[in-house]
Formats: C-alpha cells, structure tokens, sequence
C-alpha cells in the first residue's frame, strides 16, 4: 500500500502468515493511512515468528533510537508490555524506515508518537539543509506535506505546496537555526491560515523534562570566594584540608586548676590535698608560660594554654579555698578535694579537635545556614575557598495586561497585577540564588520581548550583570501572542528542548538554551556557553509550581550540588538530592485524581507528634481551590502532594510521594474524618 503526500511518499509493508494468506483480514494497513503510514509493521515481539526487527536491521544504514524510544515510551504509558517491544527504526539511502507493532492499535500509537517527526526526518534523510528547513519553519513543511495528527490540523488547501526534498527556491535564508530533528514554534508573521491547531510539541513526561534539564545544563563554573556569611548555600568544587591545628595547644576544658595527675611514669603524689597556686592562666594568654612545679598547681580558666607540665585540670567546683596572699588579692592555697583525677582530664590536646592538613571538608560538599560548616573553615585558618558559582537568575514577565503590583492605579479593561514577578523572585532568593528582576516585556510590539530577552543575556538594561539563567513567564501556550517559543527559536536561534509537559498545573511548560558568546577579555574569545531559558506558564499557579519543579533542579546542578565526591560515595546518606526533597505522606482526605496529567497538589504536610508520620491536607480540593490561576493555592503550602493521572480519588489514608517546598511544623493532625 502507498500513499503519496504531495512530495513525501509513505509505504506500508504488512508482515503477517495472516495476512499474507488473507489481505482482506489485515487491518491495520487501513488503520495507519489516515494518519499517514510508512514503514514496516508486525511482527516486532517476542514470538518465535516475530523476526521483522531481525529482517530489516540489517537494511539499515543509519539507525535512529531516538525514534525507537518516542515509540516504546508513548506505549509504555498504556501497557507495560511495550517493554517487550522490539522495533528499529533507520534511514536507508533516502528513506526513513519504522517498524512499527502488529496491532493496529500499538501501530497507531507508536506511529502518533513519532509522526509529527517525520516529515523533518523524511526531508533530512533525502538530503534537505536543516538550516534552510528550520529558517522556513518546519512547520510549514509539516503542513505542506500534508502530515499532521488528526482532526486538529488545517485543510491542505489552505497551506502553499511547494514542498520537495530539496528546499525550494522560495524558503528565506536563515536568521537562526536550531537542532534537527525538532518541532518549531510559529511563525508569528505567518497570518492565521500558517498558525498550529494542536501544538507541536511533543508532551513529555515531568521525568523526561528533568532528564532535558539535567542533559543541558551545563557544567559548574568554579570560583575562589573569601569565607564569610556570603558563602552559605554554596558547593565546594575541592577538597579543603586544615591550615592550622586546633587547639594549637594544650587547652583546658574546664575553669579550675592545672595539676601534675599521677601516672605509672611521672611518680607524681595524690591530687588531692593542699597545694600552694604557682600562677593564673587566662584563655588570652600571650608568651610563654613557666612551668608547674611538682606540689603546686595553677589557676586556669577554660581554653587556656596548660603550663608545661601539667598533664590534667580539676574543675573548680571539686576544690575550696584555704588562705589568701597577704594582701587579700588573689588565692594563696587551695584544698583539691579529689583524688581521682587521670593524666589528659579535663585536657584537649593539640590538634584533638582537627589535625593539622587533616581533610575538613570535600568537594561537593555544602556550606549550610546551619553554619558548621563556616566555622570549622574559620577555626582552621582558611581565608578563600574554591566553590562553584552560583547562577544569577533574572526573572522576566511577559504580556500586555500586566500592571506592576504596587501601581497604585485602578485596574482597567483586562488589567491584572504581575504577582509571578515578586513571588518568583522571593523563591529564588530564598534558595539563595543572586536575582535580577527584569521587568515587564510587552507582547506588542513583538520585538520588546526579544529585546527584553538579547540585554539580560549581555548584561544591559535593568541587568546590570549578565544573568546565567532567564524565567519568564507568560505567554507560552496556544495564543497567536505567545511569543515566547517563537522569538527564542527564531529570533535568539535557541532550541526549545520541551515546549511542554503531561503535569497539572504546567502544562506548556518550555525549557530552552541559547547559544552565547561571553565578551572576550582583549583578543581573547571567551568560549560560546549555553545559557538556560525557562519560559513558565502565566498562571501565578503554574508558574510557582514549575519553578520548584523544574528550575530548581537545574539550579542545583550549576551550583555543583550533583557533583560527587569520596566522602559522598563512601556516605552515600548525605548524597545532596537535586531539587526539592522527597517524602512519604499520608492523605488526610481523598485528593480528586485528574485522568490525563500527574498533579502537583499544593499542600500542608504536618508531622505528626503522636505517630511520627507525615500528614498532608490540601489548600483547597472544592471548587476553585487549585485552579493554575489561584496563586493562593500556595500561600500556605509547604508541599506539592505528587497524584499521578487516574479515575476518581486518591483515598484518605493513602499513602502518595510529596516533593518538600519548605519545613515541617509538628503537629498531632490525624486523618480528619
Ligand atoms: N488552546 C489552549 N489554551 C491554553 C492551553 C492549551 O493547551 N491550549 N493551555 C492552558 C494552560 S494549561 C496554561 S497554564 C496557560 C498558559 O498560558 P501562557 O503561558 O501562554 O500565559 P498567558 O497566556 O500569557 O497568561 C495566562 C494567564 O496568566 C496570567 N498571567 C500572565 N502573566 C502573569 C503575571 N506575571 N502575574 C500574574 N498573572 C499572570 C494571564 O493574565 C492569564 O490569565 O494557557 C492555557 N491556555
Ligand atoms: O497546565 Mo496549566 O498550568 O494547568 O493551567
Ligand atoms: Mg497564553
């Protein structure tokens, strides 16, 4: 069976002992060729029969996994059978070839996950310029081919037709271009009869985004900071070993006496009894100090140096005071009251608490708020550590109904307050992430946003430093002004690596990296880097949510977090886990379940005193309550309740993952009844 689509040819080979000796009974050659059909079908299992994978690898000349996965990825998420799916997928000569399962409900399915791919795949296999593809759009070249998934594309007669396999003369040349193999956004010049009916982005899973996310971002840049409060939150990128001992000295532990205790070796009498004070040593006592003679002993306050000698403190509380020098000043004899006191009590000897060279701290490991680790940096005399730079983040919003939050104007007409810039942005900075806050960018004229876009990126404008990393939100989804995915793939010659995301709220979520070439000092060309764009939903709801989700991860991998080290792998407990923590709750109530997308349900997770469980209410399950809209879904929540797609309810008692946004209050919350 063929197909002709104006210049791409699709054929389908059935391989069935059914159907070869019945075509009347095959039906699922009819079954693929309203969506279009190509390739191989049948025969892909684990059956003894099942050889088409065998059959046609071998015809292969340039494989395609990518293809195979979309495909066993799509059918994974109907049936875990799909794991015993074999199917190749390559180009031979010109021509793209699938295999696709028997079934012709597995074939449809395998074939919607990947057809949107291949007219692109089809056109690059036969030799088309993927530059010159992508400067046309390559949805017009969807559209032109006539290849577009179901019901929701525009009549053919509506789309010029001057596709081939070789672009054509009428194609511009490029102003940008991104990998192969990719959907492209719109062209907002295109007029309405060009615009998408259905996106054409693949939707992917939140897995599959945070894999996109973690493959490009890229590598910790490493600095050298001096130690001070500045340094929390950040990642050391070495080892760090102790330039001092400490206690450089053999210190007290007590306020009391430094005596000479008995041992085997030095013949020393009891401590306990009557001994004459040879001398005072204060914590901050400079010089050197006399040594203790055998029967006296020396008043010492703690951290003080010991007299040489002295092997162990008596604690003031087990002495009394028996006479005082003539002039009443100071303590002539003291009575110790013990005689049970060992060489090295009371005593830290140098370099106890850390050696000196001994390794303090690893590299990956985290200068926490807690302020252990800036301490134990300070006690050991170490001025400047190498850490990984943390990212600076400029939060940008977009849309023309934006009025900035405290503008103390009433709003007019379709005016709404931009909430997702002040809330994102105290997000960020109390992750600890340096922010510039970019302001609003217009969607009229479309170059504003553009603009907007080129000076955070170089540092211009309202930033005054170039940022690493942008988030705007707005304008992402299906409207004719949301221009996000088309000005960074047309205009700043990004890629978009998702455009969108099966989770609630968050759906057309986009994650992109723009190439950027850092001014080079003098001659010096700095090296191009990728800089990261995360374009988030404009529901207040949405936006939050994602940026927790997906931005945070991202972030903790450029301040070094996934970087391992030997005293992670030898504790893998302290193993830092990108993006927020993961725990185990238990629904206080049922939660509704949406059927098509896993939901991030915002929520208060209690600990409870009685069980030790942890507990999680929702911020509102009627009506409204979490609507992507109703930014106050997270006013109070600590937690995004993770419900993955299904029919009717999560159930009060169930127990459901839930991703951690903040601390944990105890509480004796039970199941409410
Ligand atoms: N035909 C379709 N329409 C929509 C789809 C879809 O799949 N097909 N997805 C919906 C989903 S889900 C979401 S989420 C939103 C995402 O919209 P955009 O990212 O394009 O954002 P806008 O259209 O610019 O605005 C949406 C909404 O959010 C308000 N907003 C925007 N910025 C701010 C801000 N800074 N502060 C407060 N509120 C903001 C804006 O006024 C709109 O009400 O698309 C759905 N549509
Ligand atoms: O996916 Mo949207 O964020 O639900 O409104
Ligand atoms: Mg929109």
């Amino acid at each position: 069976m063929q197909h002709t689509m104006d210049k791409l040819k699709a054929a389908i080979l059935i391989v069935s002992d059914t159907a070869s000796q019945d075509p009347a009974s095959d039906k699922t050659a009819n079954a693929l060729a309203p969506i279009l059909a190509a390739e191989g079908n049948g025969g892909t299992g684990f059956a003894v029969k099942d050889n088409t994978p065998e059959a046609v690898s071998p015809l292969i000349h340039r494989h395609a996994p990518g293809l195979v996965h979309g495909m066993i990825a799509a059918s994974l998420k109907v049936t875990p059978f799909a794991m015993m799916a074999r199917p190749v997928a390559g180009v031979r000569d010109k021509s793209l070839i699938i295999t696709l399962p028997g079934s012709p409900k597995g074939a449809i399915e395998n074939l919607e996950a990947v057809v949107k791919l291949l007219p692109h795949a089809c056109l690059q296999s036969a030799g088309a310029n993927s530059r010159n593809m992508h400067a046309a759009g390559v949805q017009s070249l969807e559209a032109e081919a006539g290849i577009s998934s179901g019901a929701n594309s525009a009549p053919l007669s509506h789309r010029p037709s001057h596709c081939s396999h070789h672009h054509g003369p009428g194609h511009v040349a490029p102003k940008a271009h991104t990998s192969s193999n990719r959907p492209q956004s719109n062209d907002p010049a295109a007029g309405p009869g060009r615009r998408y009916r259905s996106s054409p982005y693949p939707m992917l899973s939140v897995e599959e985004a945070l894999l996109q996310i973690s493959e490009h971002t890229p590598e910790p840049t490493v600095i050298e900071i001096p130690v001070n409060t500045a340094i929390v939150g950040s990642v050391l990128a070495e080892d760090v070993f102790a330039a001092e001992s400490v206690p450089a000295y053999k210190a007290s532990i007590v306020d009391g006496y430094a005596v000479i205790a008995p041992d085997s070796t030095n013949g020393a009498p009891s401590t306990k009894g009557v001994f004459p004070v040879a001398s005072i040593t204060h914590a901050n006592v400079g010089g050197s100090l006399k040594p203790l003679q055998p029967g006296t002993i020396a008043r010492i306050t703690t951290g003080a140096p010991l007299p040489p000698n002295a092997n162990a403190v008596v604690m003031v509380e087990d002495t009394d005071l028996v006479s005082t020098t003539p002039d009443g000043t100071e303590e002539a004899t003291i009575e110790i009251l013990t005689g049970d006191i060992k060489p090295g009590e009371n005593v830290r000897e140098p370099g106890s608490d850390v050696r000196l060279g001994s390794k303090i701290l690893s590299r990956g490991d985290i200068i926490s708020p807690v302020g252990g680790e800036v301490g134990l940096l300070a006690s050991t005399g170490i001025s400047t550590v190498k850490v990984f730079k943390k990212p600076t983040v400029g939060v940008l919003s977009t849309g023309d109904e934006l009025v900035e939050h405290d503008d103390p104007r009433t709003l007019t007409g379709g005016q709404i307050r931009d909430s997702n810039r002040p809330s994102l942005l105290s997000c960020l900075s109390s992750w600890g992430f340096p922010t510039v806050d970019l302001g609003i960018a217009r969607d009229t004229p479309a170059s504003e946003l553009e603009h907007a876009l080129r000076d955070s990126l170089r540092g211009v404008g309202r930033a005054t430093s170039s940022v690493d990393v942008i988030v705007t939100t707005g304008g992402v989804s299906m409207g004719e002004l949301d221009l996000l995915k088309p000005t960074i793939e047309r205009n700043l010659g990004g890629t978009i690596h998702f455009g969108r995301v099966s989770m609630k709220p968050g759906k057309p979520t986009t994650f992109a990296t723009v190439p950027f070439k850092e001014a080079g000092s003098g001659a010096v060309q700095q090296e191009r880097k990728s800089k990261l764009i995360f374009s988030l939903p404009g529901n207040p709801a949405s936006a939050l949510v994602t940026l927790n989700l997906f931005v945070l991860p991202s972030l903790h991998k450029l301040i070094g977090l996934g970087e391992s080290s030997q005293a992670l792998s030898t504790k893998p407990w302290l193993a830092p886990q990108l993006g927020l923590p993961r725990v185990a709750v238990v629904l206080t109530h049922h939660f509704p379940l949406d059927p098509k997308r896993t939901e991030y349900h915002r929520a208060v997770v209690t600990a409870s005193r009685s069980d030790g469980r942890l507990y999680a209410t929702s911020t509102g399950v009627e009506g409204v309550g979490q609507r992507s809209s109703r930014v106050g879904s997270l006013a109070s929540a600590n937690a995004l309740v993770v419900l993955r797609r299904g029919r009717g309810v999560g159930i009060k008692g169930e127990i459901v993952e839930a991703l951690m946004m903040g601390g944990v209050y105890g509480s004796d919350t039970r199941l409410i009844c």
